[in-house]
């Protein structure tokens, strides 16, 4: 909630901290999130073990970024929904799976980049 007396960088400080409150609220309470991150973990692991470019790097960290911010905007969705329409009603089923749809977008994308980059560096092992 906006506070009248704030001045600019007041507000914006204030908006920064409810921010990462929402990153650490998404990180310690939501296990889709939680398993998004593991997997981030283990990507980056795996980019040091194949010892992957700069571009690629770049490249991992941007889907890995585009996955998360699509899983905690459909967990948001998925909260309104629930608050407004506790009850079974098609249409909340309806905008919840639209909502879904957005991570498993984010989630395709992330494996083809993950194909680009690692594919060609697996295939070197054999
Ligand atoms: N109130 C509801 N009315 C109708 N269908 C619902 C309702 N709640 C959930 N569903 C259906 O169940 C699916 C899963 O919903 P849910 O809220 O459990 O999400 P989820 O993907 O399991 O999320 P998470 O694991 O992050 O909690 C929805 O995509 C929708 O099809």
């Amino acid at each position: 909630m906006k506070n009248p007396n704030d001045s600019f960088l007041r507000g914006r400080l204030r908006s920064f901290k409810f921010a990462l409150r929402g990153m650490w609220l998404l990180m310690t309470t939501e296990d889709s999130i939680k398993a998004q991150l593991f997997i981030a973990v283990l990507a980056t692991i795996l980019g040091f073990y194949f010892n992957i470019s700069n571009i690629e790097w770049m490249f991992q960290f941007i889907v890995i970024g585009l996955v998360l911010v699509a899983e905690a905007l459909n967990t948001a969705i998925e909260k309104i929904a629930d608050f407004v329409h506790p009850e079974y009603h098609k249409k909340i089923g309806f905008i919840k799976d639209i909502a879904a749809g957005a991570p498993s977008f984010a989630a395709f994308t992330s494996l083809i980049i993950a194909g680009f980059i690692y594919i060609p560096k697996i295939a070197l092992l054999f």
